[in-house]
């Protein structure tokens, strides 16, 4: 049965569970008619954000995000707060299968009624993953989840898109003495408000102070991180549940200082202008490719491109044209 905007709305924010899954399914589907109804939604949602602590969290695969997300989600649990879980996994699309996709992985957060996890919508380019999150996102906030965790692999890309969502990004390392930004771009290393060096046990705690001492340096140099916050490194063990409370304590400490300074609402803000004009460019490329007096020329135009016999400027330049004038000067 098919629910009114009205039931949508009533139903997330009284919390219940499967009208929030709906909901997320409702703003994942590309259809015109669930567009529409999805807009109604958020919008009376919309008062009812904002007041969950998100952070996106990411590193390379293996250092252990899944393992963590599970028992940290757990120890928030224990403090008396609700959490919920989402995904940025562009690979997803090829492999069918996600990060959270399997959900033995976080079996006991999985079944947890204060915990809600999703993973990444399938078949979706990275911008449509990227709206489908940050949609989901509110969603889970208006029915009251009060952490967001937003976990993504490794690739460049996603982090940049995850980082422009969240209040606080983590990356997670791995110890690894002789190589202590494990490839990790610079770039990427910028958007960290805290390095989590993982796998602190056993036989790695020497090796991990040593990464974590080295990750300090490199980015005392970076100046990365937030605006009005200082990036921090910590060592931790996800596997044995150890630097849990340490790392809440540092969330929390991260929430209260940007809170008091402004920093957080100023970052929220200039996210939310970011977000729209990545919507109208989304749209506007969407609208562009669908034109009729451009699709009657694009292959054509872009082949004479691709052999030389037209320049690109000048493709572009007649291309825009006819989008914005529906004609356009054919003087080729
Ligand atoms: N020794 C040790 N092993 C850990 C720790 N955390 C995770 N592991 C192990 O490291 C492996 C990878 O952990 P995952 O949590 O699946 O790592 P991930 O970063 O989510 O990996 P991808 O989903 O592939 O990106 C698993 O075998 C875990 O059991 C830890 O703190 N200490």
């Amino acid at each position: 049965m098919r629910h009114t905007g009205q039931e949508y709305i009533a139903g997330v924010l009284a919390g219940n569970r499967r009208m929030v899954a709906k909901a997320i399914t409702l703003v994942e589907s590309s259809r015109a008619e669930d567009r529409l109804l999805a807009r109604e939604v958020l919008a009376g949602l919309m008062p009812h954000t904002g007041g969950a602590l998100r952070v996106g969290i990411s590193g390379p695969p293996g250092a252990g995000k899944s393992t963590f997300i599970e028992v940290f989600g757990l120890y928030l649990i224990e403090q008396g707060l609700r959490v919920g879980v989402l995904a940025v996994d562009p690979s997803s699309r090829r492999s069918g299968g996600s990060i959270l996709g399997d959900k033995t992985r976080m079996a006991r957060l999985t079944g947890s009624r204060q915990a809600f996890i999703r993973p990444s919508p399938a078949g979706e380019s990275l911008g449509g993953v990227a709206r489908c999150t940050r949609e989901s996102q509110l969603i889970l906030e208006a029915a009251g989840y009060e952490i967001i965790l937003i976990e993504t692999v490794g690739v460049g890309q996603s982090e940049t898109l995850v980082a422009g969502m969240v209040d606080l990004f983590v990356l997670m390392a791995l110890p690894n003495a002789g190589d202590e930004l494990q490839g990790m771009k610079r770039g990427i290393m910028e958007l960290a408000d805290l390095v989590l060096v993982n796998k602190s046990d056993g036989a790695f705690v020497d090796a991990a102070q040593r990464t974590a001492g080295g990750i300090e340096s490199a980015l005392r140099l970076l100046h990365g991180g937030s605006v009005g916050w200082d990036p921090e490194v910590m060592t931790i063990s996800a596997a044995e549940g150890r630097g849990l409370a340490e790392v809440w304590s540092l969330f929390s400490r991260f929430r209260e200082g940007m809170t008091a300074s402004g920093a957080l609402a100023y970052k929220r803000q200039e996210q939310a202008r970011a977000w729209m004009w990545d919507l109208v460019r989304d749209g506007l490329t969407q609208r562009f490719m669908a034109h009729v007096q451009v699709k009657d020329i694009l292959q054509g135009l872009e082949l004479r491109v691709v052999a030389g016999e037209v320049t690109a400027v000048v493709a572009a330049e007649l291309l825009l044209d006819r989008f914005t004038d529906g004609g356009g000067a054919d003087g080729l």
